[in-house]
Parts: C-alpha cells; sequence; structure tokens
C-alpha cells in the first residue's frame, strides 16, 4: 500500500513530531514533555502528514505569517516549515502531493503568498518559489577591527545595560515590532517565538544555550537596540582566544546600531565575533575603522517567497519612482499566472489583470525573486528567465522594484 497524505489528528502528534525528526536526522525520541511543549505551535488543521501502514513517513506544517514588503506595509504569507520525507520513502512525489495540497488551501484562503527557508536550493523552485532575500554572516577580528579597547559607551547620550530574559521578553518584542515596521523581508516574531528564544520554552531538539543579552537606550530613554550573544570561552596558553556568536541584533537606527557592534568590539577577552545572518548590505563592516577585519563567512539565499495573489503582492509595496509595467506571469501550478498592468509610484500602487501587450514575460518563481526588490530583472533576464517584449522593459522594471536598502529576513522557521 502506498503512503496517503492527510492531516494530522491529535493521536497522530508524536508519530509525525517523530517523522520530522527522521527527515531532519535527529535520532533522539519524542518525549511526552516535547509533545506538550510543540502541540500549541501546531494548527492541525495546516499539518500534514503521509502514513503508510500506520508511520508517519512525511511532514509538512504551515502558518500564518506577516511578512514586511517594501514600503512598510505587512502581507500574510502561508509560511511553510517541518518539510521532510522519511529515506525509505523518497522520490515517490509526497512532497509534491504536500506541498500541492497546502498551497492550493493558501491559495483559498486568500494569502498573498508563501514563503519558507530552503534546505536545499534546488527543491522549491518547481513549486513556484524563488528567493527573495540573501543573508550574508562576516566574522570579525576584533583586533584587526581598528578600535582597540577604548569604547567606553555609545557616546551619543544613549546607554547600554545587560537584561535577562524576563526583560526581553517584556521588551523585544515591541523593539522587533518597530524594526519590522521599517525593514522588508523582516517577518512577525510570536510571543512562542520570544519564549524559545529566551529559555522559557525548550525542547530536546532546541536545548537552552547560554546567551547574553544588551539593550541599548537613547537619550529619550526608548529602547532602540538590542545585542544577543552566546560567548566561546577559550584560553591558549594565559591568552584569551574567546569568541562570541550573535544570534540576535535589532537597531531601529544607525545609532543603536553603532552601539552594539561597538560595544561587543570593546568586550575583554573577545578576540573575535560572529554576526549572525545580516542583510548583504548591512553597515556592519563600514562602521568598523578597518572594514577588511570582516570577513565574508556565509553567503547565500534565505527567505524564499512564491506569489499567490500577484496584484495584492504588487500593490502591497511602493516603489522608487512613478511607473508602469504589464507583467506576463506563467504558473505551472495554475495558482497565480495571468496578465498584469502594474501602476506604481513611491506612495503606492494599483495592480490589475489587463489585455495590454506584456512588457515582460516570466515565471512565477522569478516573480518571487524580484517582489521584495532584491533580484534584478535584468540579470534574470541575461540568464533567460524573464522575457524581454519591448526593449529596455527588465532596466525599467528594476528602476521600478528593487529597493534602496536590501530586504532582510532575520529568523529562521
Ligand atoms: C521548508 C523546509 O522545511 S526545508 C527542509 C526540507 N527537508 C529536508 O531537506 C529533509 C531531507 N529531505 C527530505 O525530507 C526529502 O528528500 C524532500 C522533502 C526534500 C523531498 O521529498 P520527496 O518526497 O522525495 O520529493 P518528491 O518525490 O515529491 O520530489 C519532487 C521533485 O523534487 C525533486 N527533489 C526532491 N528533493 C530534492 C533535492 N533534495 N534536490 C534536488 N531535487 C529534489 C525530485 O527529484 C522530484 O523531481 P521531479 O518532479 O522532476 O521528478
Amino acid at each position: 500500500m502506498s503512503a496517503q497524505i492527510r492531516t494530522v489528528e491529535e493521536p497522530d502528534v508524536p508519530n509525525w513530531m517523530r517523522a520530522v525528526r527522521t527527515g531532519f536526522l535527529i535520532p533522539s525520541p519524542v518525549t511526552k514533555e516535547d509533545v506538550e511543549i510543540r502541540r500549541p505551535g501546531m494548527d492541525l488543521d495546516r499539518t500534514l502528514g503521509a502514513f503508510d501502514a500506520g508511520r508517519c513517513v512525511a511532514t509538512l506544517r504551515s502558518f500564518s505569517q506577516q511578512l514586511t514588503v517594501p514600503g512598510g506595509a505587512s502581507i500574510t504569507a502561508d509560511a511553510i516549515s517541518a518539510v521532510t520525507v522519511s529515506p525509505t520513502h523518497r522520490r515517490r512525489g509526497l512532497l509534491s502531493g504536500m506541498i500541492g495540497q497546502d498551497l492550493l488551501a493558501a491559495k483559498e484562503r486568500g494569502d498573498t503568498a508563501a514563503t519558507l527557508i530552503a534546505a536545499e536550493y534546488p527543491i522549491y523552485g518547481r513549486y513556484g518559489f524563488g528567493p527573495a532575500t540573501s543573508a550574508t554572516e562576516w566574522e570579525v577580528d576584533i583586533a584587526r577591527a581598528g578600535l582597540g579597547r577604548r569604547h567606553a559607551g555609545p557616546g551619543d547620550g544613549g546607554r547600554l545595560d545587560f537584561a535577562d530574559d524576563a526583560d526581553v521578553r517584556e521588551l523585544g518584542p515591541g523593539l522587533h515590532e518597530r524594526v519590522r515596521a521599517q525593514r522588508h523581508g523582516v517577518i512577525d516574531r510570536s510571543t512562542r517565538w520570544w519564549a524559545f528564544a529566551t529559555g522559557e520554552l525548550t525542547d530536546t531538539t532546541s536545548p537552552r544555550r547560554e546567551r547574553f543579552t544588551v539593550l541599548y537606550r537613547s537619550a529619550a530613554g526608548s529602547v532602540d537596540g538590542l545585542l544577543t550573544y552566546s560567548v566561546d570561552s577559550t584560553w591558549e596558553s594565559k591568552q584569551p582566544r574567546c569568541s562570541a556568536a550573535v544570534s540576535d541584533l535589532l537597531a531601529v537606527d544607525v545609532q543603536a546600531e553603532r552601539a552594539l557592534w561597538h560595544y561587543l568590539l570593546s568586550v575583554d577577552w573577545l578576540t573575535r565575533f560572529t554576526s549572525g545572518m545580516r542583510a548583504p548590505d548591512d553597515l556592519l563592516p563600514l562602521l568598523l575603522p578597518d572594514p577588511r577585519a570582516a570577513r565574508v563567512v556565509t553567503q547565500g539565499d534565505y527567505l524564499w517567497l512564491r506569489p499567490l495573489d500577484v496584484p495584492a503582492l504588487l500593490a502591497a509595496r511602493t516603489y522608487a519612482t512613478e511607473g508602469s509595467l504589464v507583467l506576463d506571469v506563467t504558473d505551472p501550478l495554475g495558482l497565480a499566472g495571468g496578465r498584469f498592468l502594474l501602476d506604481a509610484g513611491p506612495d503606492g500602487a494599483h495592480c490589475a489583470p489587463t489585455a495590454r501587450p506584456a512588457d515582460l514575460t516570466l515565471t512565477v518563481d522569478a516573480l518571487g525573486s524580484l517582489s521584495l526588490g532584491d533580484e534584478s530583472a535584468a540579470r534574470l533576464a541575461a540568464l533567460g528567465r524573464v522575457e524581454e517584449k519591448r526593449p529596455g522593459a527588465a532596466a525599467r522594471a528594476d528602476l521600478l522594484l528593487r529597493t534602496a536598502r536590501r530586504p532582510w529576513c532575520p529568523d529562521l522557521f
């Protein structure tokens, strides 16, 4: 008998969670406590499994996510996570079956797009997803950065204070919402997200890692920045060789950003730190007297986006300049294709189906890559993934769609 895909019911939850661990190569058994901790974060109507002779062999779940688009508005996205097919059941179409079912439900619900973080690049393009944000991680050589240890606080009237987990749960969400409103690509964080981040919730797959958190308060007293990092304490021949790994740095402005990075450069015993996943145009290197002290250690695609409602997606954002564009979008899954006229401008946009001749034809995954402004239509045209129906249309699309700052999604889900 072949495996049957269906939504998960209450008694299936431990079986489903075990399949997730099998797919993600985590051998530890699922405990009763793990189920108690993870179950409240699952919407069973949006949790799919494939079952073969009673055993769960494939998993996928989705949840509602708010994603900031250029200009600061949010769209509702169908965020897809926990995608696994057990090695015994791969390459039989189980992922295609589950994701097709989930995307259709999201379309019927009226979600504007679907999102995910791809474990491997080649998997999701076929389902209409394109990489829409990228991420860069730097390692900073503190001695070489050129600040010495002379940093003595922000020097702008602001102040830095350590925060405990309860402070972070109280002050972090408000700060994050302010950052999310001004940076496209940022996604919302639930109360559960903060509970896991601060160790209030843990399970055997996400044991608590002890961390330090420092808050930056402006001269006016508002919490404008947060830095969370863990430390690896290594000493060699009586010399400190400690390193820090930043897991979160949120800042509403450059004062907060500078104060927090410069603080980290000033901590005695640290010789280097890693930045965590930042936008590729993050200010970090340029905030160092010697930017070459920051070496790129990871660079790649991050959030993938799949348009489900093209007019809603393109009308939600703002554009650098006034202009119009006719896009002919093809969608192999038949969910979002059509020809659309975009009338765009800095204050907003209108987008609707049209019969006018197309300026550009493109597949829905290419539109996903262009939609937050990170990818270039000219680049995709050179690759044959976008076709110009009028000379110069790709360059015109770039003038409209690209953004002054690149999108940034700081969170894994
Ligand atoms: C959002 C997230 O959760 S990301 C995490 C994704 N999960 C993992 O990486 C865990 C390990 N891998 C797996 O569990 C599985 O191999 C999956 C989920 C990636 C794929 O599941 P499968 O059921 O084998 O996929 P399915 O049979 O539906 O394949 C569909 C197509 O994708 C292709 N494909 C599937 N996985 C991969 C891959 N890793 N690399 C390249 N192509 C792939 C298949 O060849 C097939 O191509 P075709 O339609 O041209 O024949």
